[in-house]
C-alpha cells in the first residue's frame, strides 16, 4: 500500500516536478524554433546577437527575449563544438537565469547549460562572470565554451592571478569572464582600494553563475578573503599596557585556562580604570565598557595572557631581541611563527625586547558577502537539495533539480557496517580485487589523506595498481580523473579531490586524441582522432560490460551532501554503475550518532569477524543522524553570519560611498556639508543647547576653531556681544570658514581643489576604515567575556559596532574638515616631495594588494617579505628599526640584511 505522502506525489506531482513542467512551453518554443536557425550563415548568428541586443537595450525584457537567445546559442554551440544541447541542459539554463541553483547530476553536461543563461544575461552589456572552483577549470571551461560566445560574437575572458594589470581589465570588460571564487574576491578588495575610476575591474555585478555552489556558498562561505599590511607603530601602547598587568592581583580578574580566556571582575575593572587613567590611557570620563574603550580591552586581554598563560623557557624562549614559540608537541622551535592579535607584542612587552610590528587587515570579505553583491545570482552542482533551506534562506537562491538526460542506471547499495576498521578495510580490499580482475574500473572514496594512505598500502601490498588523487594540483588532477573511468582502473580519492571533473567510461577520449597527436606531431591529426577514437569505443564496451564505474565509499560523512557527491561520480549520463558505503562501529559517525542501538543490534545478532550488517533500517537511520548534524552546522553557521552580517552592512555603506566620491565631479557640496556638520558638533560640545551664555566655555570654542578649521576668530568677543545666542555664532562660524575656503579654492584653482578634496577624501575614509576594522576585530574579541553574562553578545555586538561606526564617520568629518583647511599652495621643491611620497604610498599599497593573491591569508606566520616590500625601493620598506626583523622576510635584523645597504 501506497503511504499518503506518496500517493499524493503520483498523482499531483512534487513541487519540483511542477517547476519543471512549467519550463516546458518555453523548451518547446526553443525546439520550433531550431530549423529556422539551423538555416542561419555564421554571420546572421552573431548580427541575431546584435539584434538581440539591441532590443534589450530598447527595454524588451530577457524573459522575452529567452526562446530566441537560446536558440541562437544552440545553434552557436552546435557549430562550434559538435554538441547539441539536450532538453535538459535548455531546462538547467531557464532555472539559471531564473536566479535559481541548478542540480545537475555529474556529467550532464553543467559547463553547456551554464552558456545558454550567460549569453543571455550579457545581453544588456553588463558582463556576467562564471565562477569556478579552480584556476584550472576556469581557463578549461572559458577555452572550451568561448569558441561558443565567439560564434555568437560575444567576447570571453579569464581572471586569473599572475596577470598584467591591462590584461585583467580586458578580462573583466569581456562579455563573459571566467574567474575562481578566490580571484573575483580580491579583485574587488583591490577595486576598493583605487583611487581612479579607470583603474577599477568590476564595474558591475550584474550575474554570477557559481559552478559547485554549494563548495562556494556552504563550505567556504566563511571562509574570509583578507589583505594585510603591516600597522601604524604602538610599541607605546605595549609598553604602557604591561607595566599594569603585574599590578593586578587575584581578586581582579578570573583565568580560564581551559579556554585560554580571561574575565576581569568588577573589582579588577574598576582597578584597571583607576591605572589607566593615570597613566594616560583613558580619558576622564571614560570606562572600560565604552566602545571607545574596545581595544584597549583588547590589549589587556592579551596582556593578561601573555603574562599568566605564556611561560618563558616553556611556550617560548627569548633569543637574542626575539620572543621565539616553542612547540608544545615537538618542543622544537618555531622560529618566524608569530601569535597573531596582539598576543606575541605582548609578550614582547614583557620579555622587555624590541616590539616587532603587527599585520592588520586592510580589507577583507567573506565568500558570503560578495555574492551576495550580484544583482541575480545563480549556481550549479550535483548536489543542493539537502540543502535547500540553507540556500532560501541566507541567498534567497531555490534549488531545482533538473531531470536528467538519461534515466540513472547506477545500483546504489545499502551500507555493509562491520565491527571494526580492519574488518571493513579488509571487505574493500576484497570487493576491489573482484572488479580489478573483471576489469571494472573502481573509485575509493576516503574522508582523510591519512585514510587514503592506508588503503594505498593495502592495495599496494597486495599488487593492485592505483592512482591516489588528494593533491591540490589541479591540471594533474584531471588527468589522474580522466584515466580513472579506464578499463580495470583503481583510483582512491579524498571527497574533495577532483570536484567539478567528470569521470568518462573508457577514460578521456578528447584527451587521449590530443596526447597522441603531441606524441606523434608529423601524423594526420583525423587520422589519429579516428583510431583513438575506435580504440576507445572498443575499451568503453569493455567496460560497460564489466559493470560500469564502481564507487566503494570508507565511511560516511557529516553531511549527505558530500556522500552523494561521491556516489554521483558513477552512473553519468545513463551508464550503467554501482555505489557501496563500507562502515564500520569504529568509524566517527557511528560512534558519535546514536550507534548504540546499532551495536545492540549487532551484539543480538552475533556478528562474526569479517560479516557485515546489511539492513534498509541501517540507512534510515544513518541519514537521520546526518541531517541532525546537518541542521546544527547551519545553526552555527547562520550565528555566525549574523556577526559578518554587521560588518558587511557596514562595509556596504563605506564602498558605496567611497565609488560615488570616485564617480563625482564636484565634491565640494559634500565636504562643506561635513564642515557644517563640524561646526555644529562644535557648538554642541562648547554652547550646549538650554544652557546659559555663563555656562558656555567660549575659550575652549575659540581653541577647536583654530584648531580645526584653522581661523582665529573674535569668538570670545562674540560671546559678550548683546542678543548674541548660539545660532548666530554659528551663522557666523559658517560664513566665515565658506569664505575662508572660497578664498583657497581662488588660490588653487577650482580644477586643483576638486582633485585635492578627491584624493584627501579618499585617503582620510581609507585610513578611517581600516582603524575601524581592527576595532571591530577587537570588539568581537572581547564581547564574549566582557561581564556581559546576562546579555546577548550579538546584541552587545551590533550596538556597540553601530556606535563605533557612528564614531567613525564623526572623526571622518573632522579630520577631513580639518585637513582642507589646512592646506596650502606649495613650493614647487614640496609639491615635487609630496608627489613622490604619494607615488611611494600607492606603490606600496598596489604591492600589498598584488602579494595578496591565492587563497585565504593568514596573520598568524610571518616569513614572507612585509606586504608591499619592493627589494630597490627603501620607501617600501616601513622604517623597520635597527635591530627589527628585516622587511624583506630574509628572518635577518634589519641592520644585518637591508639594513647594511641603506
Ligand atoms: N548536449 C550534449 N551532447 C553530448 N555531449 C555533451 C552535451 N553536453 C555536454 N556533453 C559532454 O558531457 C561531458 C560532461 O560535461 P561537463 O564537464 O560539463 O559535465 P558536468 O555536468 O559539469 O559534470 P561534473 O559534475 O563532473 O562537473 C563532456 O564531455 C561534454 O562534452
Amino acid at each position: 500500500m501506497l503511504g499518503i505522502g506518496t500517493l499524493a506525489k503520483k498523482v499531483f506531482g512534487t513541487p519540483n516536478d511542477r517547476k519543471i513542467k512549467a519550463t516546458r512551453p518555453l523548451v518547446d518554443k526553443i525546439n520550433a524554433l531550431e530549423p529556422d536557425f539551423e538555416t542561419l550563415s555564421d554571420e546572421d548568428i552573431k548580427a541575431k546577437t546584435e539584434e538581440l541586443r539591441k532590443r534589450a537595450l530598447d527595454g524588451e525584457s530577457l524573459d522575452a527575449l529567452l526562446p530566441e537567445a537560446f536558440a541562437n546559442c544552440r545553434e552557436a554551440a552546435r557549430r562550434a563544438l559538435g554538441l547539441r544541447a539536450f532538453d535538459t541542459q535548455l531546462i538547467g539554463a531557464i532555472f539559471l537565469h531564473q536566479g535559481n541553483i541548478a542540480e545537475q547530476k555529474t556529467g550532464e553536461g553543467k559547463t553547456l547549460t551554464a552558456t545558454f543563461a550567460a549569453y543571455l544575461n550579457a545581453l544588456t552589456g553588463k558582463g556576467v562572470h562564471i565562477v569556478t572552483v579552480n584556476e584550472y577549470l576556469a581557463k578549461r571551461d572559458a577555452a572550451w565554451m568561448g569558441q561558443v560566445f565567439g560564434a555568437l560574437g560575444l567576447t570571453t575572458g579569464v581572471a586569473h592571478a599572475d596577470m598584467p594589470e591591462d590584461a585583467k581589465r580586458d578580462a573583466y570588460a569581456s562579455d563573459i569572464t571566467y574567474a575562481t571564487n578566490n580571484e573575483l574576491g580580491f579583485d574587488y578588495l583591490r577595486d576598493n582600494m583605487k583611487s581612479e575610476l579607470s583603474q577599477i575591474f568590476q564595474k558591475y555585478h550584474n550575474f554570477a553563475i557559481v559552478d559547485e555552489v554549494d563548495s562556494i556558498l556552504i563550505d567556504e562561505a566563511r571562509t574570509p578573503l583578507i589583505i594585510s599590511g603591516p600597522a601604524q607603530d604602538r610599541s607605546d601602547m605595549y609598553k604602557v599596557i604591561d607595566t599594569v598587568i603585574p599590578e593586578l592581583s587575584d581578586e581582579h580578574f578570573e583565568l580560564d585556562e581551559k579556554t585560554r580566556n580571561v574575565t576581569f571582575t568588577d573589582e579588577g575593572n574598576e582597578f584597571l580604570e583607576n591605572l589607566l587613567r593615570e597613566r594616560g590611557m583613558l580619558e576622564e570620563g571614560q570606562t572600560l565598557y565604552d566602545p571607545e574603550s574596545t581595544t584597549i580591552v583588547h590589549h589587556i586581554n592579551q596582556g593578561l595572557r601573555a603574562h599568566k598563560l605564556f611561560q618563558r623557557d616553556k611556550d617560548y624562549i627569548v633569543r637574542d631581541d626575539d620572543v621565539v614559540l616553542i612547540d608544545e608537541f615537538t618542543g622544537r622551535m618555531m622560529a618566524g611563527r608569530r601569535l597573531s592579535d596582539g598576543l606575541h607584542q605582548a609578550i614582547e612587552a614583557k620579555e622587555d625586547v624590541s616590539i616587532k610590528p603587527e599585520n592588520v587587515t586592510l580589507a577583507s570579505v567573506t565568500f558570503q558577502n560578495y555574492f551576495r553583491l550580484y544583482d541575480k545570482l545563480a549556481g550549479m552542482t550535483g548536489t543542493a537539495l539537502t540543502e535547500a533551506e540553507e540556500f532560501q534562506e541566507i541567498y534567497g537562491l531555490g534549488v531545482v533539480e533538473v531531470p536528467t538526460n538519461k534515466p540513472i542506471a547506477r545500483v546504489d547499495e545499502d551500507d555493509q557496517v562491520y565491527r571494526t576498521v580492519r574488518e571493513k578495510y579488509a571487505a574493500m580490499l576484497e570487493q576491489i580485487q573482484k572488479s580489478h580482475a573483471k576489469g571494472q574500473p573502481a573509485l575509493v572514496g576516503t574522508t582523510s589523506i591519512e585514510k587514503s594512505e592506508v588503503l594505498s598500502k593495502m592495495l599496494t601490498d597486495a599488487g593492485i595498481k592505483h592512482n591516489v588523487l588528494n593533491a591540490r594540483q589541479h591540471e594533474q588532477e584531471a588527468q589522474i580523473v580522466a584515466d580513472a573511468g579506464k578499463l580495470g582502473a583503481v583510483t582512491i580519492a579524498t571527497n574533495m579531490a577532483g570536484r567539478g571533473t567528470d569521470i568518462q567510461l573508457g577514460g578521456n577520449v578528447d584527451m587521449q586524441v590530443m596526447t597522441a597527436i603531441s606524441e606523434d606531431p608529423e601524423a594526420d591529426p583525423e587520422a589519429i582522432r579516428a583510431r583513438v577514437e575506435a580504440q576507445h569505443a572498443d575499451e568503453k564496451a569493455k567496460v560497460l560490460e564489466a559493470g560500469g564505474l564502481y564507487v566503494l565509499a570508507s565511511e560516511r560523512h557529516e553531511s549527505r551532501r558530500i556522500d552523494n557527491q561521491l556516489r554521483g561520480r558513477s552512473g553519468r549520463q545513463g551508464d550503467p554503475g554501482r555505489s557501496s558505503f563500507y562502515l564500520s562501529l569504529e568509524d566517527d559517525l557511528m560512534r558519535i550518532f546514536g550507534s548504540e542501538r546499532l551495536e545492540k543490534v549487532l551484539t543480538t545478532l552475533g556478528l562474526k569477524e569479517g560479516e557485515a550488517i546489511v539492513h534498509p533500517w541501517v540507512n534510515k537511520s544513518l541519514e537521520r543522524a546526518q541531517a541532525k548534524v546537518e541542521g546544527r552546522n547551519f545553526d552555527i553557521r547562520k550565528q555566525l553570519l549574523k556577526f559578518d552580517d554587521v560588518m558587511n552592512e557596514q562595509r556596504k555603506v563605506v564602498f558605496t560611498q567611497r565609488r560615488d566620491i570616485m564617480e563625482a565631479a564636484d565634491l565640494s557640496e559634500i565636504t562643506t556639508d561635513m564642515r557644517h556638520q563640524v561646526i555644529d558638533d562644535m557648538i554642541d560640545q562648547y554652547l550646549p543647547p538650554n544652557t546659559y551664555a555663563d555656562q558656555w566655555d567660549a575659550e575652549g570654542l575659540h581653541t577647536s576653531v583654530q584648531e580645526q578649521l584653522g581661523l582665529d576668530l573674535a569668538v570670545m568677543d562674540w560671546v559678550e556681544e548683546e542678543g548674541v545666542d548660539d545660532d548666530a555664532i554659528r551663522e557666523r562660524l559658517v560664513q566665515a570658514t565658506d569664505q575662508f575656503m572660497a578664498e583657497k579654492a581662488e588660490q588653487f584653482g577650482s580644477e586643483n581643489m576638486r582633485n585635492i578634496e578627491k584624493q584627501l577624501l579618499l585617503q582620510v575614509i581609507d585610513a578611517k576604515w581600516r582603524e575601524h576594522l581592527l576595532t571591530l576585530e577587537h570588539l568581537r574579541s572581547v564581547v564574549g567575556f566582557r561581564g556581559y553574562a546576562q546579555r546577548d553578545p550579538l546584541n552587545e555586538y551590533k550596538n556597540e559596532s553601530f556606535q563605533l561606526f557612528e564614531g567613525m564617520l564623526d572623526s571622518l568629518r573632522a579630520d577631513v574638515t580639518q585637513k582642507l583647511a589646512q592646506i596650502r599652495p606649495l613650493s614647487e621643491e614640496e609639491q615635487r616631495e609630496m608627489l613622490e611620497q604619494i607615488r611611494a604610498q600607492q606603490a606600496a599599497q598596489v604591492a600589498a594588494a598584488a602579494a595578496a593573491s591565492g587563497g585565504a591569508a593568514s596573520a598568524e606566520t610571518t616569513g614572507d617579505a612585509a606586504p608591499g616590500f619592493v627589494e630597490d625601493d627603501p620607501s617600501t620598506w616601513g622604517n623597520p628599526g635597527r635591530n627589527d626583523l628585516c622587511p624583506c622576510g630574509s628572518g635577518k635584523k634589519f641592520k644585518h640584511c637591508h639594513g647594511r645597504l641603506a
